[in-house]
């Protein structure tokens, strides 16, 4: 539900206003250098982001979040930012590939100990492969960026080789570039190959190198929003739009008659079929699209998370869109609640279905968070059964292609609560997207679903749901 600037990858380099670095790891980065080159505190600062979040997994929504920016984009104005920003996000999407084309144009491996030198060269293959930025400013401004640090001056000579080898390889590399064999993390790799076979583990792994889509939920008249906003209708009722103007600026935004959604997260929420009167509550609600959805149909929501700064975004969203709910911090394990008519389920989960509009996922989440985050979603199905009525209605989802967060969830629960079962979901309930629906009619899309010859119309985020029934 946020309202984040949108840039395309390929992004023109600019001649922008004078800049400083901020404290970006380049101690003796000098303001004067900076400012006699424009662009250069944002390959800095893309450099040191891309080594905080693969090196130290810290998330790029935390790294460009506003608390995060005197952090590392201290003094870029937002142009630079945005900057910064494509460059990360780029280079993230198609990390294997930059890695593997770096590794076989240098040497000897880079020196560990140089902090950013690695980073300062990937950040400049991404501009040079993906990107809309001259090769030779690219190559320039890493060769700059590489003298201002003591410990890696010592290499500019090797940057500056490299990089210009790169870019005269560049349609070779592009053309031998895998999507899953090179910019998928291998055992991301393996794991879909094993679960989804050869075909749709590469398809999975193909629509995550698209920029991700734009997809809005409306209040009402989704067709009168397509016309306004340029966008398309889905088949299942969200409105697809291909702008890249800040979508704080559409119309509507400010009125609170859409909000930004993807179209498979909006899925789960219209499994319950709200309707006034009826007492839901959204056990991890924040930011909060499917909490709106369920108030926007007219249900009584409470919308609970454990987390106090996400839901000051959920409250700031209800505002904006002119909807109720009541919010309570609280970690649903202890929750104490009247049952609910209904409930729904939104479970943290390794994310693997985002991956197009998260490229971080891929590098920071690991195997072993797959079982850990298993045992929470399976503690928290337990809760929602506890607090739902007898003749209740739960909808559990997450936006994981791993089946230990889906369907193996569902699985499990039925074996050991003989009071739950399933409630199938017919295809006609999700507009008929064709095969997102599974033989025990669970949801399951995949970022392959929905394919449009336009990558930026083409896709859906990778999402499970299951409907449930609580016996009466
Ligand atoms: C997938 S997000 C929810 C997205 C939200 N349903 C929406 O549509 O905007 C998962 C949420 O679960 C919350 N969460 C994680 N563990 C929790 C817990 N034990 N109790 C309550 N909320 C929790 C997180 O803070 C996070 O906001």
């Amino acid at each position: 539900m946020n309202a984040p600037p949108r840039r395309p990858d390929r992004q023109r380099n600019r001649k922008g206003a004078l800049n400083r670095p901020g404290q970006s790891g380049y101690a003796d980065a000098s303001r004067l250098e900076a400012e006699q080159h424009p662009g250069l505190p944002a390959r800095i600062a893309a450099a040191a982001i891309l080594n905080d979040i693969v090196g130290k997994s810290h998330s790029l929504e935390e790294c460009f979040s506003p608390g995060a920016i005197p952090a590392r984009l201290g003094g870029l104005d937002a142009r630079d930012v945005a900057l910064a920003r494509s460059i990360v996000t780029v280079a993230l999407r198609r990390l294997g590939t930059i890695r593997a084309a770096l590794g076989e144009l240098l040497d000897k491996a880079l020196p560990r100990q140089v902090s950013y030198l690695e980073w300062t060269l990937i950040a400049a293959a991404a501009q040079i492969l993906f990107l809309d930025v001259p090769d030779h400013a690219a190559v320039d401004l890493a060769v700059r960026a590489t003298r201002l640090e003591t410990k890696s001056a010592p290499f500019a000579g090797v940057v500056n080789g490299v990089l210009r080898n790169l870019a005269r390889g560049r349609d070779q590399i592009l053309a031998k570039s895998d999507p899953l064999d090179d910019d998928t993390p291998p055992w991301l790799a393996a794991r879909w190959r094993k679960i989804y076979g050869e075909a749709l583990a590469r398809a999975i792994a193909s629509a995550n190198r698209d920029e991700p889509t734009l997809d809005v939920t409306v209040k009402s008249d989704p067709a009168l929003w397509a016309e306004r906003l340029g966008g398309v209708v889905l088949p299942t009722g969200s409105v697809r739009l291909t702008t890249h103007a800040a979508i704080t600026e559409l119309p509507g935004y400010a009125d609170g008659e859409w909000w930004v959604q993807d179209a498979a997260a909006a899925l789960p929420a219209r499994l319950l079929d709200p309707s006034p009167g009826m007492r839901i509550a959204d056990f991890c609600a924040a930011p909060g699209g499917k909490a709106a959805q369920l108030a926007a149909a007219g249900a009584t929501v409470t919308a609970i998370d454990r987390s106090a700064e996400r839901l000051k975004r959920l409250a700031a969203n209800f505002a904006r869109l002119n909807l109720h709910a009541d919010i309570i911090v609280a970690d649903i394990a202890g929750l104490k609640a009247p049952p609910f008519d209904a409930v729904l389920l939104d479970a943290p989960c390794l994310a693997t279905g985002t991956i197009r509009r998260h490229p971080d996922i891929a590098w920071i989440k690991k195997a072993t968070d797959v079982a850990t985050l298993a045992a929470v979603q399976s503690r928290m199905l337990d809760k929602a059964v506890e607090l739902v009525k007898p003749g209740g209605v739960i909808v559990y989802c997450t936006c994981s292609l791993e089946p230990e967060e889906g369907e193996l969830q569902i699985s499990a629960l039925l074996r050991r609560n003989p009071d739950v079962l399933r409630s199938p979901i017919l295809p006609g309930e999700v507009g008929e997207v064709a095969g997102v629906i599974n033989q025990n009619g669970e949801l399951r899309t995949l970022p392959s679903h929905l394919p449009a010859d336009d990558p930026r119309l083409s896709g859906l985020d990778g999402f499970f749901a299951a409907r449930l029934m609580r016996r009466g």
